[in-house]
């Protein structure tokens, strides 16, 4: 959970003279665009749909410039452990086959970073897999049936003709539960009326506002520069989100807009913004519009999505987020961007630290991901950033699971927002098929094995990696250079990847919500998508509700053969003693990373302490307790969706109190908080579907049961690093 809680702590950077000089050159202006002059007025627009838009409507590239300067450590990371592991048992099967000391023409030889010299064969690459898996097993996966109702196994029969079973789903059983959670299909009378006093009259609105010119882009009266940036970006059609909001955000009206996951959010609050500050006024540079996001990497798409949509402009742009150069930034808003993406940790930092910054000049206020950034754990941070905003600026809130709860609103002093709950309320995309594999009690140890038959091969994303392993695992994993991407919920709200083919839920997410963000990585403008979900006893209300709020032929059970799974169990058992010493190992590892770091910074602090000493120190608008405790506030939240699931469990046992037992080997034994360990979650991506792929066990081995900061790099013969 400490993904998504960002302080001051999380950056805490020694800003070295040096740094400077590399500054100079990335002054934010240097982005400006002088094609604004000359616009070619001929330029037409593709006008094929969907299939236009570009492969990666965003990169890493701000963020990379503005990644800290590297600081080399000489510790290994667990890729190389395990590595070296592999090529060590090649090595003494190759000895063991051809007597000691014979090298062979066909032999690579190789160096490891720490000198000893390491022999493998090029056609031997593939021993670990076969080892551990097993070829024959690679076809077996087709074995696994996708069922309904009509086609379970024996074993899975035996409670699902209670007729209020989730799990029982497929064959034509309408749930109709009580949902405390979806508030507006709740409210009562009062509850009603509230809102209709609180949120503006759209209808009013729309009247005096001729939606029907907001059917293309080209009718929604957009300036030449944002309709070539769009152009560029290969939009044609706006979707609907963008139909709505656009117009009247352009009329400068608070928002609050909800809409699918992966239905052009992003887009539909960008262009007005854009379109506005075409018309500011040019003779003082201000910051005139701020955008805050939950997380560093949906931070970094938003900053790469709005240079792109605004390259053929004069705005400027600053991306202010932790994990980066915070003297970077500091340059940068020196000269006043007009528009900042940031997280609200770094902002507050740089509001109370960067000289002459600050948010009194906003005019428009974009909340990404508000439902998430009005939780207890962001609470104070919001609160300290709205209060530094002027009253009389527009506000827009987006998210797939917007909220219309006043009480939650209040804080932000809306002016009169205009609700646009676009989709149904917390639906599903209709093209993501959801499938759910049951999980009974006793099969709970079984998690681990099922994800394994599932072929996994992954690389990592988590809180507990540097802000460069998280930018190179999401980098690799974009780009294709690895399967599959294993990550916490910092993935799981926002990040727009292409090809995700399918979401792998290891656990049901604590709350519907989740449900929807993570499941939401896959099936996003217009794509199919897949989600499959290891579903628990105490996941039955969960599992009603995706019921509830899908179609039905959106939802499937997936069953794994017994068989498979003892099979399977019988290997991890197997590979136990190698994954320990993996783990001790880079538990060492890690150790002489963290003390080459403190030598380097106890260095530095000599260096250069006269002018560290003279700098002023950096301040917080908490105490150390209270931000202590506001991080502790997030976790406790989330547990506490997890108590509650687990209570809902236990009533649904009668009263029974059963604690499931899980191996300590078979769960995650990872740095992670245990928040974050119950809510480990894959998303896998294009052509890699479920059953098809072919084995690449040993990673998921790993992964399983390391979750910290393996990137494995596809292709056989990887070299080592020198
Ligand atoms: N008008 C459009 N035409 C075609 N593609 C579009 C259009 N607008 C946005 N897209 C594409 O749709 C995808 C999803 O957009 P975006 O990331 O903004 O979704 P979102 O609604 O914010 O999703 P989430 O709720 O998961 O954050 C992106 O790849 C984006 O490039």
């Amino acid at each position: 959970m400490g993904d998504f809680v960002m302080t001051i702590e999380d950056d805490t950077e020694i800003i070295i003279p040096e740094e400077e000089s590399s500054d100079v050159n990335n002054d934010p202006q240097s982005n400006v665009n002088t094609e604004n002059d000359n616009i070619n007025p001929e330029f037409t627009f593709f006008i094929d749909g969907f299939n236009n838009a570009i492969e990666h409507p965003w990169d890493f590239n701000a963020a990379r410039a503005g990644l800290k300067p590297k600081i080399l450590v000489t510790s290994r990371t667990i890729d190389e452990i395990i590595e070296k592991k592999r090529l060590d048992t090649k090595k003494t099967k190759i000895d063991k086959a051809n007597g000691h000391n014979k090298n062979g023409n066909n032999k690579v030889i190789t160096k490891s970073k720490h000198g000893d010299e390491l022999s493998m064969s090029e056609e031997n690459d593939d021993d670990f897999e076969k080892e551990y898996v097993g070829r024959k097993k690679k076809k077996e996966i087709l074995k696994q049936n996708v069922v309904n109702e009509d086609n379970q196994t024996e074993d899975d029969d035996e409670k699902d003709s209670d007729e209020d079973d989730p799990f029982a789903f497929g064959g034509g059983v309408d749930y109709v539960i009580e949902d405390e959670e979806v508030s507006s299909e709740t409210d009562n009378e009062y509850e009603r009326e509230r809102k209709k006093a609180y949120f503006a009259d759209k209808s009013e609105i729309i009247q005096n506002q001729d939606l029907a010119s907001a059917e293309s882009f080209q009718t929604m009266n957009l300036s030449r520069p944002i309709l070539k940036g769009l152009s560029h970006l290969g939009f044609i059609q706006p979707t609907p989100i963008q139909k709505q909001a656009i117009p009247i955000a352009l009329m400068g009206k608070d928002i609050c807009g909800g809409a699918i996951t992966g239905s052009g959010k992003t887009i539909a609050f960008l262009v007005p913004i854009i379109e506005r500050l075409l018309y500011r006024p040019r003779q003082t540079a201000e910051v005139r519009v701020l955008i805050l996001a939950p997380t560093r990497e949906l931070a970094i798409q938003c900053h790469s999505v709005a240079s792109k949509l605004a390259a053929f402009t004069d705005i400027t742009l600053c991306l202010c987020v932790g994990g980066l150069s915070l003297k970077k930034q500091e340059t940068e808003l020196r000269v006043r961007p007009d528009i900042v993406i940031a997280t609200p940790g770094r902002l507050i930092d740089h509001i109370r630290n960067s000289i002459s910054f600050s948010l009194e000049n906003i005019e428009i206020l974009i909340i990404d991901e508000a439902d998430r950034m009005l939780e207890d754990g962001f609470a104070d941070e919001l609160n300290e950033i709205v209060k530094n905003c002027p009253k009389s600026r527009q506000t827009m809130l987006f998210s797939a699971t917007m909220t219309d709860n006043i009480d939650e609103l209040i804080r932000l002093s809306l002016n009169r927002p205009v609700k646009l709950m676009v989709d149904h309320i917390k639906a599903t995309n209709t093209k993501l098929l959801q499938e759910f594999i049951r999980i009974r009690e006793h099969q709970e140890k079984n998690r681990e094995i099922i994800l394994l038959i599932l072929w996994l091969r992954a690389s990592e994303l988590h809180g507990n990696l540097s802000q460069e392993q998280r930018l190179e695992a999401l980098e690799a994993f974009r780009d294709g250079k690895v399967d599959y991407l294993l990550a916490t919920d910092l993935a799981s709200r926002g990040l727009d990847i292409k090809g995700i083919e399918t979401v792998i839920n290891h656990n049901m997410p604590q709350s519907y919500d989740h449900y929807i963000h993570r499941v939401g990585r896959t099936a996003r403008a217009g794509r199919n998508g897949r989600s499959v979900t290891l579903t628990g006893e105490e996941d039955r209300k969960l599992l009603k509700m995706v019921i509830k709020h899908s179609q039905k032929e959106q939802i499937k059970r997936r069953n794994i053969d017994t068989e498979l799974i003892r099979e399977y169990g019988e290997k991890l058992v197997d590979i136990k003693k190698k994954v320990v010493e993996v783990l001790k190992e880079e538990k060492e590892e890690k150790l002489i990373k963290q003390t080459e770091m403190e030598l380097l910074k106890g260095q530095n602090l000599i260096k250069y302490k006269d002018e560290i000493v003279s700098r002023p120190a950096r301040t917080w608008f908490q105490t150390e307790k209270e931000k202590k405790s506001s991080k502790n506030l997030s976790v406790e939240e989330y547990n506490e969706k997890f108590d509650v699931k687990k209570r809902r469990r236990d009533e649904d046992d009668e009263g029974e109190k059963k604690k499931v037992k899980r191996d300590k080997y078979a769960g995650f034994e990872m740095d992670l908080a245990d928040a974050t360990k119950k809510n480990a979650f894959t998303v896998v991506p294009k052509n890699k579907g479920v059953g098809k792929e072919k084995s690449k066990s040993r990673d998921v081995i790993k992964k399983k049961v390391k979750s910290g900061g393996v990137v494995k790099k596809k292709g056989k013969n990887v070299k080592r690093r020198k």
